[in-house]
């Protein structure tokens, strides 16, 4: 399954996706309607290695067998295959680029097991739930405060965040070694933590244990929601409870603490409009924008709001975030840190390409990484390499789709991307397609294979050609329930690794074995073994 809808990391039963109460009313009626709609998809006969394999869902969160059997479906039977996972249970898988589209747009709805894992570790939330309509409110104003966030004026102290992860990599360092795994998770968290509740998340002193549970809690999310009935007479199930609500008591913590701030903030702004009645106005503009989305009527404020009146509401969404947000940007720096310390020409590089931006003004702007080329090509081809999980799932609880190429898909089929698949597709991507070769991203118009950003004799910088053109690169989805946090996730995680290369070089640890490979592991595709690595800071300037 998806990084937000978690994975599965011990097998756990498999139960049917959770139909609409009227079609659950039709019983075998509708189990017959699936049957005989699903059979008129392209696919192998029903006994096939999956069939009746209670893991599937597992296997879609760590389905490199479920990818490679896919491979060999679409070579055999074509762009949309369907897979019988049971009897009242089909996987339909789409490699098409054209097809892709059509079927992102239409199925509108997620994985009932993706809102239920949400739901029993997080609580209630309004954006990691099933159903599109019970997301779509939500997903506006998360957009809207994630675009205010990028506003320069607003914008997150990411060298407080650097700064602040080199005092902990520090404290592990000296009790052993760090790899790019941990390296990235911490930064990760604290991009995350310090866009959600302020800079004050970065001196919150229960941040370390936050951070621990969050992962042990995205662990086995997965897992206890799989099962069927919850089972009360395991111990494990009970512990898992004692830690979600650790990790709840800990986020009323921190946003008890970010209410705060944001008063004292507040007092100050209005403090300063002491002087003209305009520039009053101005600062508390200011401060509306920037706190607005957070604190009056937004998504957050509802968690918050529930907090502050019912103690047991479960700031699901705040939790939600928190989870995805951190586990798929860490997936993604943890990928270009390993490429960086396997390609140290590369690192080399782009640290030539920081260091002529900061010559041309003085010191690296937020808006400066729009400039590096080589940096965002870099963050691209990771992403293509290496996306959050293996398969995008969707799937529509209600209705049948109709596609153009006359297809229909059963209302309560898992419909699939196979991520993987269409981003190394050959004939998509070319004869390198399963190489790294960040290149692949810049306007050819430079003729600069090696990636180098200098001026070309023409006179012509080299540019990144949007990969959101290209319909097969899709590390953030597509169509209705594409990632909400798409742009501020590519903005916050270049400018970190702008700001971390100026300053440090990167090194691979020497005796480290094994080449790193796109692993399931934590609910996240991964490069495991992760390289271990050592931090040098850089003198020459
Ligand atoms: C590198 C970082 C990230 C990656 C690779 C990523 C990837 C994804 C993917 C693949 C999806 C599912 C899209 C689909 O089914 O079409 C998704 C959904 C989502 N993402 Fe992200 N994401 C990232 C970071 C973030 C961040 C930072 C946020 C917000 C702070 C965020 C918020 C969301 C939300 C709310 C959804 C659910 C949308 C829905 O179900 O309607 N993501 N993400």
């Amino acid at each position: 399954s998806r990084a937000h809808g978690g994975g599965v990391r011990r097998r756990g039963a498999l139960h049917p996706p959770r139909l609409p109460p009227s079609r659950r009313r039709g019983g075998a009626g509708a189990a017959r309607k699936l049957w005989i709609k699903g059979s008129q998809i392209p696919g192998p006969p029903s006994s096939t290695p999956f069939f009746g394999r209670g893991d599937l869902v597992a296997a879609c969160g760590s389905g490199a067998d479920l990818s490679g059997y896919l491979s060999k479906l679409h070579h055999k039977y074509g762009p949309i295959v369907r897979l019988w996972l049971g009897p009242t249970q089909l996987l339909v898988s789409v490699k098409d680029t054209g097809l892709i589209n059509e079927v992102l747009m239409k199925a509108e709805d997620k994985l009932p097991l993706t809102g239920k894992a949400y739901q029993l570790a997080f609580g209630r939330s309004s954006l990691f739930a099933s159903s599109f309509e019970q997301v779509k409110k939500g997903r506006e104003s998360l957009a809207e405060y994630l675009n205010a966030k990028l506003d320069e004026r607003t914008n997150l102290n990411l060298v407080k965040v650097v700064e602040t992860i080199l005092g902990r990599v520090d404290s592990i360092m000296a009790k052993g070694f760090l790899d790019c795994r941990v390296f990235a998770q911490h930064i990760a968290f604290y991009i995350l933590g310090a866009t959600i509740f302020g800079e004050a998340f970065l001196d919150w002193p229960n941040s370390t244990m936050y951070e621990e549970l969050l992962m042990m809690v995205a662990k086995d999310g997965c897992f206890w929601a799989s099962c069927k009935v919850p089972p009360f007479w395991s111990v494990g199930y009970w512990r898992y409870h004692l830690l979600c609500a650790k990790l709840k008591h800990l986020t009323r913590e921190i946003v008890q603490l970010y209410r705060c701030n944001y008063s004292t903030a507040t007092q100050d702004d209005l403090k300063k409009c002491t002087g003209t009645q305009q520039v009053g106005e101005e600062i508390r503009m200011e401060s509306t924008s920037l706190l607005n989305n957070v604190i009056s009527g937004s998504f957050i404020q509802c968690d918050i709001d529930g907090y502050l009146c019912s103690q047991e509401e479960p700031c699901g969404n705040i939790l939600g975030l928190m989870f995805h947000g951190s586990l798929a940007i860490a997936s993604l720096i943890g990928g270009v840190i390993t490429r960086l310390v396997l390609h140290p020409e590369l690192q080399g590089k782009l640290y030539s390409e920081i260091i002529a931006t900061r010559k041309r003004n003085s010191q690296l702007e937020t808006s400066d990484v729009q400039n590096m080329q080589l940096l965002l090509s870099t963050v691209y081809e990771s992403a293509r390499l290496l996306p959050a999980g293996p398969l995008l799932q969707r799937c529509s609880l209600e209705h049948d789709l109709s596609l153009k190429s006359s297809i229909t898909l059963p209302a309560g089929a898992i419909l699939v991307v196979p991520l993987q698949l269409v981003q190394m597709d050959y004939s998509i991507w070319g004869n390198d397609a399963c190489e790294f070769n960040p290149c692949r991203f810049l306007s050819k118009a430079t003729g600069l294979k090696d990636g180098n950003s200098e001026i070309h004799e023409s006179g012509k910088r080299p540019f990144v050609r949007d990969p959101n053109k290209n319909a097969a690169f899709l590390p953030f989805g597509s169509g209705t329930r594409a990632c909400v946090g798409q742009k501020f996730a590519l903005h916050s995680i270049s400018r970190v690794l702008a700001y971390l290369l100026q300053n440090y070089e990167i090194r691979l640890q020497p005796g480290v074995s094994g080449e790193p490979k796109p692993t399931m592991d934590d609910c996240i595709l991964q490069l495991l073994p992760s390289p271990k690595i050592v931090l040098k800071r850089r003198t020459e300037q």
